[in-house]
């Protein structure tokens, strides 16, 4: 069996600014979403037969040209994204095909960096009989809920809270089953499955899978592309 890889990438990127949309801003020269491509592709364990790229409506044909060198051998389909990431990330899985994949992976653009290993404890996972699945990282600050004018309501204990990243890694049917159920308001796709009752799974996650965000991410970026350059 294969795995599939849905790649939102139609986002505005308006907290990054800049004048271009943020999967197409460059790093070491080369676009956030064509290092996304290739950061999947390396995970040869994940045996990747399929990428589904949702881009900004009207950049299908020219992303598509763009991207096929580094697809290799795996077939590569663009669609028009939505309005909000759910809506892009839909619009990829209508067109995942049915037959011979077991595991759908759902990549942000925006986490172009991610390591290898990452994707492939992910797919691990899913292929281990998890249903969904989610890298994640210890948090760093503490975080503390609050009222809507801005009163510290409470603190939950930070040994218990992880920030989750992608890919995250679903049994076809499930994600599928969580897109169709109308759910609104889920940050990720994994809280579509929560909302069915799905268990989801995490695995370690990388600090290398950020997400390229606000301006000063561009730099992190940057740094970390030159480090790996030089071994
Ligand atoms: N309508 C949208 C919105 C987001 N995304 C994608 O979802 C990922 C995570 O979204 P985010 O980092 O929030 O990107 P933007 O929506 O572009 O950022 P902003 O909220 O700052 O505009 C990105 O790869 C982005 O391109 C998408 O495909 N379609
Ligand atoms: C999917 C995600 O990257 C998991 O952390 C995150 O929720 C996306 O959030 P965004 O506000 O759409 O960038």
């Amino acid at each position: 069996m294969s795995t599939a890889a849905i790649i939102p990438a139609a986002g505005l990127g308006l907290r990054l600014g800049g004048e271009n949309y943020k999967a197409f801003r460059e790093v070491g020269g080369d676009s956030l979403l064509v290092h996304a491509v290739r950061g999947l592709k390396a995970a040869t364990a994940a045996d990747l037969v399929c990428f589904v790229v949702a881009v900004p409506p009207g950049f299908e044909e020219s992303v598509a040209k763009e991207l096929e060198p580094y697809a290799g051998a795996a077939r590569l389909l663009v669609v028009p994204g939505g309005a909000e990431r759910p809506d892009s990330v839909r619009a990829a899985l209508d067109v995942v095909p049915t037959e011979g994949i077991d595991c759908i992976l759902v990549h942000d653009a925006a986490r172009a960096f991610v390591p290898a290993e990452v994707v492939e404890r992910v797919v691990a996972a899913v292929r281990g009989g998890a249903p969904a699945v989610v890298p994640a990282v210890a948090v760093t600050d503490t975080i503390k809920r609050v009222s809507a004018t801005g009163e510290v309501v409470d603190t939950p204990d930070r040994s218990t809270l992880v920030a989750v990243q992608t890919p995250q890694g679903f049994e076809p049917g499930v994600l599928r089953r969580a897109h169709a159920a109308g759910i609104v308001g889920a940050t990720d796709d994994a809280m579509m499955c929560e909302r069915l009752g799905v268990p989801v799974m995490t695995v370690e996650g990388s600090q290398d899978a950020f997400k390229v965000t606000r301006p000063q991410d561009l730099l992190l970026a940057e740094a970390l592309l030159a480090e790996r350059r030089l071994g």
